[in-house]
């Protein structure tokens, strides 16, 4: 497969899976999931590559989520909303190897949710976190969710999804979401340092542990493929696409006229 999207590079067996979408924030649209799940796949089978990390280009974000001038009720491109990102998150979560987030901006929206679904996350001091799903006519009815929830607690989880702020990388890391945090500059060398301990242990032991780690939330897997159901009907909705059209017209969403 060709990729327009993102880059791939293998260093010093780390696959380095980098967005490639820095005029868009590296928001994603099919195109952008399809070589995602095609080159964590490809790393995934790559004996001499030991670990993956998951980064955006550019300075600014690390992922933004679904790309929103691609969204008109639907996505475009494969799966039951236009974007396989059930089959993106399945590829992170079955990879046999850490997949680590390497986060030197904004992780909102779907990209927030590629961030809990990694197995860590290293963040520069200038990374910023947040859900944005209830203020763009989105939701992410399983892993960004309940994931999130085992990862952060119950309430902050709650919170994040139901206010909608932005949290800074001290915060971020404070309530678990990520591992720790760096100045920016060095924050490569230091995503290089985890990954050559990593590459020093038993690939199999790891597997393992990945395996057992990942069994106790599987079932979310599950629901996530239901809830994508709720969330194109949903999508097809007034209310849904008037997050879309306020974000894409850079207003306030006017959302309490569709309460029921
Ligand atoms: C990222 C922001 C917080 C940055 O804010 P700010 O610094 O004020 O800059 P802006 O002026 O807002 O943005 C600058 C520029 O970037 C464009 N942009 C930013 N994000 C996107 C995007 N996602 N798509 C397209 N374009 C984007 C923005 O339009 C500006 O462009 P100009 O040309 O300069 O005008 C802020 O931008 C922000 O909050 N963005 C919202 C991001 C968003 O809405 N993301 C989608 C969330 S919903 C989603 O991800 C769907 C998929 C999903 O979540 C999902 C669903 C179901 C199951 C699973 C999933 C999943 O996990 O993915």
């Amino acid at each position: 497969m060709n990729y327009d999207d993102i880059l791939y590079e293998v260093r010093d067996g780390a696959a380095w899976v980098t967005i490639n979408r820095p005029d868009r924030m590296n928001a994603f649209r099919g195109r952008t999931c399809d070589e995602l799940i095609h080159a964590i796949q490809k790393a995934a089978n790559d004996r001499e590559v030991g670990v993956i990390v998951l980064a955006g280009a550019g300075e600014k974000a690390f992922c933004t989520g679904g790309d929103q001038s691609a969204h008109a009720g639907q996505y475009d491109g494969r799966g039951t909303i236009g974007l396989p990102v059930e089959e993106l998150h399945s590829a992170i979560r079955e990879a046999p190897k850490p997949v680590i987030a390497r986060v030197q901006g904004y992780a909102i929206g779907g990209g927030n949710v590629l961030c809990t679904l990694c197995d860590l996350t290293i963040a520069s001091e200038r990374a910023v976190f947040g859900q944005v799903g209830p203020k763009v006519g989105s939701v992410d009815p399983g892993y960004g969710t309940a994931l999130l929830a085992r990862v952060v607690g119950e309430k902050k989880a709650r919170e994040m999804w139901y206010l909608c702020r932005r949290y800074t990388a001290a915060e971020a890391l404070a309530m678990g979401l990520v591992n720790t945090v760096v100045p920016h500059e060095r924050l490569d060398d230091e995503v290089a340092a985890w990954c050559a301990e990593i590459m020093e242990k038993s690939p199999t032991a790891i597997a393992i542990a990945k395996r057992s780690f990942n069994m106790d939330t599987a079932h979310q897997g599950g629901i996530a493929g239901m809830g994508l159901y709720a969330l194109k009907l949903y999508y097809d909705t007034e209310e849904s696409r008037e997050g879309v059209r306020a974000f894409q017209e850079k207003r306030k969403p006017e959302f309490r006229k569709f309460a029921k």
